[in-house]
């Protein structure tokens, strides 16, 4: 994925992002930390394709037809579907279903920890974070090459946001799709990630490009680790303006 020049501007005189050169390496796992309103939403939707640039090129695989699946802070679930038919829309909506088709159904709904019983549910007889991972589930069954995740588990509780966070890794570990993911939260980020992109607003601008400097696989005692505090503390530090050395 690369980025040439990239400028969004939602009206003339107001340059919301700018993204001078950007490249991420299929693969690779990237977070995007910055304060509201500096474009982090903004260049997740450029890569999305859901909108376009004001000027610039943003260039993904040539010649390849890139699936790119989308994972929002709000699960987004349809209430009248069960789990399964929440899963099997983004499917049913391009083909008729095959044997395969539902394979690849149970597989992602297992894969993000959810058991036979809760696939016939309704949304509303499911908790948040179980509707995430139906939210997760229905964005990984389409294969994609590049998943990209808006602040997901930002209304879930630390505990669940963890073993949610350890989860997306081991699944990344497995599919290597292309992850981008935007979030508040520093040791999300360092804890999920191989570079962190920090951003700044007024205009939303990529100020600083840190690669995290921990060894996969990460299990939840990276959390512990004063290495894993030292560099969380010089993102912070990126973010509010003031680097580290
Ligand atoms: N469709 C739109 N029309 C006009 N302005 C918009 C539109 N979408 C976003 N903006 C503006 O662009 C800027 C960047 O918004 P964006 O949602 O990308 O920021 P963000 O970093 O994701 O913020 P947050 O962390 O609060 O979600 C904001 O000033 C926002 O008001």
């Amino acid at each position: 994925m690369e980025f040439h020049q990239i400028e969004k501007r939602f009206s003339p005189e107001a340059l919301v992002l700018t993204v001078e050169k950007l490249q991420i390496a299929a693969g690779e796992f990237v977070s995007l930390v910055g304060p509201s309103g500096c474009g982090k939403s903004t260049l997740l939707r450029l890569v999305a394709n859901l909108d376009s640039p004001t000027h610039g090129e943003l260039r993904l695989d040539d010649g390849v037809d890139i699936e790119r699946a989308f994972v929002f802070q709000d699960a987004n679930l349809i209430p009248w579907r069960t789990t399964w038919q929440n899963v099997q829309l983004p499917l049913e909506l391009r083909r008729h279903l095959t044997q395969e088709d539902r394979e690849a159904i149970s597989d992602a709904l297992r894969l993000v920890g959810l058991r036979e019983e809760d696939f016939q549910k309704y949304p509303r007889m499911l908790s948040g974070g179980m509707r995430m991972r139906v939210s997760l589930a229905r964005a990984l069954v389409t294969d994609p090459h590049i998943l990209l995740l808006d602040e997901p588990f930002a209304a879930l509780d630390d505990l669940l946001r963890n073993q949610l966070n350890e989860q997306l890794l081991d699944i990344w570990q497995r599919q290597k799709w292309t992850g981008l993911f935007v979030t508040h939260n520093v040791p999300e980020a360092v804890f999920l990630s191989q570079r962190i992109l920090v951003m700044h607003a007024r205009p939303g601008r990529i100020v600083a490009d840190l690669k995290v400097p921990f060894d996969f696989p990460r299990t939840s005692d990276l959390r512990s680790d004063p290495e894993f505090a030292r560099f969380c503390g010089e993102v912070v530090g990126h973010l509010a303006g003031v680097a580290h050395a």
